[in-house]
């Protein structure tokens, strides 16, 4: 299984990213600049965290409209998995690719610690390692992670199963308490929190390697090889 973690100007987790499927994981990983579109051979595409184009205009609205993005589109629409973490969900959210928007946090500061999360659904091919409502320790490092979407989408995402991770202690004002949430079809994921920040238990936590093993041993299960 080959990853692409793509890496846009303003780009900062991109490394940690890297690090995490290749070195912690031991998968085939490339780090992919934004100008290269050629995402044909990979098999999961990873959008890290970081300030793509210094968050001008809103967080992850200049990156969005970039050629990558369509390229990124197409792997999803042909239903290979996506991940996009903190400037990377904001990023899928700016693209469309899930529903929503993130507004700045409602302390209005940058807030990064540790937060506790629950798995409210551990039934997607991200969190299928970990157990139902799991509570997990992952880190967040953002100023604009307040999520909100509108009352009927909401019911949507409720109504499909869509909320995959919630705060236990809503840090930053987001709409019922949302840190991730997937879309219809399960292959695209979007959160705040870093599951590749928290993969040795000498960073405080390695919570967050199961979200990236149960995408391993899904895509095993599926294509039915050892690679
Ligand atoms: N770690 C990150 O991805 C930072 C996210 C983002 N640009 C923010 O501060 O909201």
């Amino acid at each position: 299984m080959k990853f692409a973690v793509i890496v846009f100007p303003g780009s900062n987790c991109d490394r940690d990213m890297y690090h995490a499927v290749k070195h912690v994981l031991g998968m085939k990983a490339d780090l992919v600049w934004y100008e290269n579109s050629h995402l044909e051979n990979y098999d999961a595409i990873l959008l890290p965290g970081g300030f793509s184009y210094g968050d001008y205009l809103r967080s992850g609205a200049i990156a969005s409209a970039s050629d990558v993005m369509q390229h990124v589109k197409k792997h999803a629409d042909a239903g290979k998995p996506v991940l996009g973490v903190c400037n990377g969900f904001q990023i899928l959210l700016e693209s469309g690719l899930l529903p929503g928007a993130m507004l700045p946090n409602k302390n209005l500061s940058f807030m990064c610690h540790h937060e506790a999360l629950a798995v409210s659904n551990h039934e997607t091919q991200f969190t299928a390692n970990y157990k139902k409502d799991e509570i997990i320790h992952l880190p967040i490092a953002h100023g604009e992670g307040n999520y909100f979407a509108d009352a009927d989408t909401l019911s949507e995402l409720k109504r499909n199963h869509q909320i995959v991770f919630t705060y236990e202690n809503n840090p930053n004002g987001s709409v019922s308490d949302i840190a991730g949430i997937i879309n219809r079809r399960g292959n695209v994921l979007g959160m705040m929190p870093h599951p590749e920040r928290a993969v040795e238990t000498l960073l405080g936590s390695d919570d967050g390697i199961r979200l990236f093993q149960s995408l391993i041993k899904n895509w095993r299960n599926t294509y039915a090889i050892n690679a």
